[in-house]
């Protein structure tokens, strides 16, 4: 067995196994609230829950986590998980004169922030679509949709793309754009209708029309009201894991839709967030950099690793040679021993999210929300050979 063949397959294992056997269950037993509802917002480093205030992201990713672990094979505990987080999306999260949900609770279920939040809707269609992919419920497509059309009613650009408010506040973020994508194509493959595939579409293009930097070929982050990168320095942001992300995305969308077109900018995105974006000595994808490639932010959260570990699985499987198909591997498995760095908490099934620029990590609690992050990077790990 080749070494490369070998930390594949050990990556995949460990990986596995510190999901089922750690992750999963503390993630329910602890970060499930029994009493309120929902999900705890972090988990302290000594295994007591943190009962801060809660992004409705966190209970729509939870879903979408025990969702995908039930796929995967997980025999634990996954339905009451999500049924737990389906509830407080139907529940306290939602507000129930106009169907859109509050972005920031208390946990006792008085709202913090209750103004429109695009990104928080588009994990709730994420939620919708992943336990569909389990359930076959229709009204849990019902629902799904009903957010999407209002969404669509509601929020949409005059040309194209979504606002972040309406009336209109400026920048518009590309960040929601790509969970949209992602909830998009998690309904195409849970059997959704034709207007996620008309969404999708729309973004796809948007991104690569208005999002690409018509130059270098990086995403931006924030943009002016025509799709313009706004002025000053916000718009010369660039996140490496986002590029990653997108690029994730998509190699994705290029499968369904065979338009090579969409591969070239993800195999650029891809590229800029290796070559510029990603420490060799800490083996760590950083926070920011700028327009110009140089690093502006130096910390390396725990998504980005899990999302480079993504778009390389993706390019492997679109590997039109196997020397392709095995660099790809080695930037994957070299992803997945980044993410494993992150593991380092005295209760297994805990992780850090901040690497320093030094290499050492911020001692603080571990944010629920990242579980979706990992369980979607483990799951698209194990679909690699050599
Ligand atoms: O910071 P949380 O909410 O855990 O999200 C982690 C990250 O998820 C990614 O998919 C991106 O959307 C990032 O912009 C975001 O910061």
């Amino acid at each position: 067995m080749s070494d490369l063949a070998q930390r594949l397959t050990s990556t995949q294992t460990s990986l596995r196994q510190w999901l089922f056997d750690k992750a999963l269950p503390i993630w329910w037993e602890v970060g499930g609230d029994r009493e309120k509802g929902g999900f705890y917002e972090k988990i302290n480093l000594d295994g007591t829950p943190c009962d801060v205030d809660r992004r409705t992201r966190v209970a729509a990713r939870q879903v979408y986590s025990y969702a995908l672990a039930k796929t995967m094979g997980y025999e634990g505990e996954t339905d009451r998980p999500i049924d737990q987080g389906l509830a407080w999306l139907s529940g306290p999260a939602r507000n129930p004169e106009n169907g859109y949900l509050y972005a920031v609770l208390k946990p006792d279920g008085e709202v913090v922030k209750g103004e429109f939040d695009f990104y928080d809707h588009a994990f709730a269609m994420l939620a919708y679509a992943s336990a569909f992919a389990v359930r076959k419920d229709p009204t849990l497509e019902a629902a799904g949709t009903a957010i999407r059309d209002a969404i669509v009613r509601d929020y949409s650009h005059p040309i194209r793309g979504f606002e972040e408010s309406n009336p209109r506040t400026l920048p518009l973020k590309t960040n929601p754009h790509m969970h949209m994508f992602e909830a998009c194509l998690a309904w195409l493959e849970a059997g959704g209708d034709d207007e996620w595939k008309r969404i999708a579409a729309m973004i796809a293009d948007l991104c690569l029309d208005k999002f690409l930097h018509p130059e270098t070929g990086s995403l931006r982050e924030y943009f002016d009201g025509d799709w313009n990168p706004i002025e000053g320095e916000m718009g010369r942001i660039i996140e490496p894991g986002h590029q990653f992300e997108w690029g994730w995305l998509l190699l994705r969308w290029t499968k369904m839709t065979g338009d090579a077109k969409y591969a070239k900018a993800a195999h650029r995105l891809i590229a800029i967030a290796q070559d510029y974006g990603t420490d060799p000595v800490r083996n760590a994808t950083v926070f920011e950099l700028w327009d110009d490639f140089s690093v502006k932010d130096n910390k390396s959260r725990l998504w980005a690793q899990t999302e480079r570990m993504k778009a390389y699985v993706k390019l492997a499987d679109a590997a039109t040679t196997p020397a392709e198909c095995e660099a790809a591997i080695a930037g994957a498995v070299s992803g997945a021993e980044g993410l494993q760095l992150y593991f380092n908490a005295d209760i297994e099934g805990l992780y850090s999210d901040r690497m320093r620029p030094d290499g050492t990590f911020e001692t603080e609690p571990a944010p629920a929300s990242t579980l979706y992050h990992i369980i979607c990077a483990i799951d698209e790990l194990a679909t690699l050979s050599l």
